[in-house]
C-alpha cells in the first residue's frame, strides 16, 4: 500500500491524517517552549549564581531584592557599630549601603573626614536633617531644635545661643548641678559605698543628667535621683517616647505610618507615652505663666533664666508670643540633647578608668594638685569645686575626650542632600540620598588618630600639659560647623565636675563579669547598664601634704 503522502497540499491528505500532523506540530512547539523555557530558567540562574558570586559591593554581598540587608541584619546580632567600622575601614572611609527596594535604608556611610566638613560646614545649606528625619521624629520633637531647618531651626539656634552664654544661664547651671552633686548624688553614692551594694551607674547618672536638663529646659526638678530611685512618671513617658520613636528607624515608613493610624504596638505605645510628655509640658507651661504674670504685676525680683522662660519673653516672626505648642518642642528638643549625652560619655569613661588605673591616678593627683592650691584647704570639710578649679582639670578633660572619640554618645548621625552633589572623596551623591556619618568608626581610622587609635590615650590630646582640642570633623562627637552641639562647654562642665567629684571620694571598680555592649539607639547606652562598686578613698596622701 502506498503511504499517502504528507505534503499538506495533497489531495489524498485526509482529517485524521491532519489531526495527528497538528497535535504533533503542536508538541513539537510545545517542546520546543520547554527548551525555551529551559534555557530563559537557565540563563536566569546563571544570572543569580553569577550575581550572588560576584554580586558584591563595598565587600558586601548584594542579594537579589534583600539588597545588603542579611548583611545589616548580621551586623545589628552582634555589634552594629563595629561592623559599621569593619566594612568602613575596608572601603576607606566610605560606602554606599543598598537596602531591599521596599525599605527606605538606602543610603552612603561615610567616616572621612573631609565628607564629613563637606556635609557639616562647606555645603551645610545641601545638607539640612531632610523631611525623612523629620516625618520619623515629628510626633514627639515637633518643631524643635533638633528637627528643624531653615528658619525654624535658625531662630531657635539664635536665642539659646545667646542663652546659653550669658552669665544668668552659666548661673543657673552650675548652682543647679552643685545642688544635684552634693545633695542627691553624693548621698546615693555613700549609702551605697556603706552599704556595700552594687549599683547601676550609668542609671544614677541618667537621673541626675535628666534632672539637671530639666532644671536648664523647663525651671523645675523632676526629682529622678533621690534615695530611693523611684520611678517618676514624666521621666519614664520621655523614656519610653525615645524609644518608641528609634524603632520607627527600623521600620518600613508605610508599615508605622499604618500603625500609627490604627494605634497598635509600638505607635499605641508612643502616643501613651507622648500624651504623657505633653500633660507635664503643659502643666509646667500653664504654671510658669501664671508665676510670671504675677512677677510683673507685684513682684519685681530676680528673673528666671531657664529657656521655657526667656522664650516666653520673646515673640514670633507676627510679632506673636510663642504658642504653648512651640514652648513644648523647644523645651522637650533641648531635655532629648541634654537628657543621656553627658550621662552615657560619662559611664563609657568610668568603665574606660575602671581599665586604665594609671589614668584614674593621673586625674585624682591633677585634683590634688588643684585643691593644695587653696588658700585655705581643710581636708575634713566637704569639699566641692569652684568653676575655676574645674576649668584648670585639663588631663581630666582629655581623658573625656579620649573616652567620647571611642564611645561618642551619639554614634551615628544622618543628614538628607536636596541637590546633586560630590563629595571630596569622589562619592557622587543624587538629591535626596541618606548620608549617615559614621562618628563612632571615625575613632577607630588609622588614616585619622594612627596606628593606636584603638587604645585609650588621654596624652594623645595634651601638649606641654595643656589640653588641646582638635578639628570638629576629625572629632566629631559634638558635631560641627552650623549645628555644632549648643550645649558642649556646659556638657564638658558638668562631665567634668560629676567625675572629679566622684573620683575624688570613690574608687569606681565595675562588677566582675558585667557584661558590656552599646545599645541600638540614638544615644550610645551600655546595653546592661554598668554595674560598679564603690570603695571609699583614703586621702593620706592628700593629708600628708596639707600638714
Ligand atoms: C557629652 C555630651 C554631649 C554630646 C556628646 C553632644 C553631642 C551632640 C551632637 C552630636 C549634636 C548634633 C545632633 C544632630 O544635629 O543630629 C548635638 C546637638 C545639640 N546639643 Fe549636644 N551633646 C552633648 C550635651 C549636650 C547638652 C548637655 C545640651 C544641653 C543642655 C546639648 C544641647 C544640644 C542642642 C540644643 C543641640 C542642637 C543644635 C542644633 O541643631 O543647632 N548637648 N549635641
Amino acid at each position: 500500500m502506498i503511504k499517502p503522502s504528507t505534503n499538506l497540499t495533497s489531495p489524498f491528505f485526509s482529517d485524521d491524517l491532519a489531526v495527528n500532523f497538528i497535535s504533533r506540530r503542536v508538541v513539537f512547539f510545545f517542546l520546543q517552549d520547554i527548551q525555551i523555557l529551559e534555557l530563559i530558567l537557565a540563563i536566569l540562574v546563571f544570572i543569580a549564581i553569577h550575581s550572588l558570586r560576584h554580586k558584591k559591593r563595598y565587600g558586601l554581598p548584594v542579594w537579589p531584592v534583600l539588597g545588603m540587608l542579611p548583611s545589616l541584619v548580621f551586623g545589628l546580632r552582634s555589634n552594629m557599630y563595629e561592623w559599621i567600622s569593619d566594612v568602613l575601614c575596608q572601603q576607606n572611609g566610605t560606602f554606599r549601603f543598598r537596602g531591599p527596594w521596599f525599605s527606605s535604608l538606602n543610603c552612603v556611610v561615610t567616616a572621612d573626614p573631609r565628607n564629613i566638613e563637606h556635609l557639616l560646614k562647606t555645603r551645610f545649606t545641601y545638607f539640612p536633617k531632610g523631611q525623612y528625619f523629620r516625618d520619623t521624629l515629628r510626633d514627639l520633637l515637633g518643631d524643635g531644635i533638633f528637627n528643624a531647618d531653615d528658619e525654624t531651626w535658625q531662630r531657635q539656634r539664635k536665642t539659646a545661643s545667646i542663652e546659653f552664654h550669658s552669665a544668668k544661664f552659666r548661673k543657673l547651671t552650675t548652682e543647679s548641678l552643685n545642688e544635684l552633686v552634693h545633695s542627691r548624688l553624693l548621698p546615693v553614692l555613700e549609702n551605697a559605698a556603706n552599704d556595700f551594694i552594687s549599683i547601676d551607674l550609668q542609671d544614677i547618672l541618667l537621673r541626675l543628667t535628666f534632672d539637671n536638663v530639666c532644671m536648664i529646659a523647663f525651671g523645675v526638678d523632676p526629682g529622678c535621683l533621690s534615695l530611693g530611685l523611684s520611678q517618676i512618671p514624666f521621666a519614664r513617658a520621655f523614656e519610653d517616647a525615645t524609644q518608641a520613636t528609634v524603632l520607627r528607624f527600623v521600620t518600613p515608613t508605610c508599615i508605622w505610618k499604618a500603625m500609627r493610624y490604627l494605634d497598635l504596638g509600638t505607635e499605641r505605645k508612643l502616643r501613651a507615652s507622648i500624651k504623657g510628655v505633653d500633660e507635664f509640658a503643659q502643666q509646667v507651661i500653664r504654671t510658669r505663666k501664671k508665676e510670671l504674670s504675677l512677677q510683673t504685676e507685684y513682684i519685681n525680683n530676680e528673673q528666671r533664666s531657664d529657656l521655657l522662660t526667656v522664650f516666653m519673653g520673646l515673640k514670633d516672626e507676627n510679632e506673636q508670643p510663642f504658642s504653648d505648642k512651640f514652648l513644648r518642642d523647644i523645651c522637650v528638643n533641648f531635655i532629648l540633647a541634654g537628657r543621656d549625652t553627658s550621662s552615657v560619655a560619662l559611664t563609657w569613661f568610668f568603665w574606660l578608668l575602671d581599665q586604665h588605673e594609671q589614668v584614674a591616678e593621673k586625674i585624682l593627683a591633677e585634683i590634688y594638685k588643684i585643691i593644695m592650691e587653696r588658700e585655705h584647704f581643710n581636708p575634713e570639710t566637704p569639699l566641692v569645686f569652684t568653676p575655676e578649679e574645674i576649668k584648670k582639670m585639663e588631663y581630666l578633660q582629655a581623658a573625656l575626650s579620649e573616652a567620647l572619640r571611642l564611645y561618642p554618645s551619639v554614634p551615628v548621625d544622618h543628614k538628607e542632600i536636596i541637590e546633586d552633589d560630590v563629595f571630596p572623596d569622589g562619592t557622587v551623591l543624587k538629591k535626596g540620598t541618606k548620608v549617615i556619618y559614621a562618628i563612632y568608626t571615625m575613632g577607630r581610622m588609622e588614616a585619622i588618630w594612627g596606628k593606636d587609635c584603638r587604645e585609650f590615650k588621654p596624652e594623645r590630646w595634651l601638649k606641654d600639659g595643656r589640653f588641646i582640642s582638635e578639628s570638629a570633623y576629625k572629632f566629631t562627637a559634638f558635631n560641627g560647623g552650623p549645628r555644632l552641639c549648643l550645649g558642649k562647654d556646659f556638657a564638658y562642665y558638668q562631665m567634668k565636675f560629676v567625675a572629679a567629684s566622684i573620683i575624688y571620694r570613690y574608687h569606681v571598680e565595675v562588677v566582675k563579669d558585667h557584661p558590656v555592649l552599646p545599645k541600638l539607639a540614638l544615644t550610645m547606652y551600655m546595653k546592661n547598664g554598668l554595674k560598679v562598686n564603690l570603695r571609699k578613698r583614703d586621702h593620706y596622701k592628700l593629708h600628708q601634704t596639707s600638714n
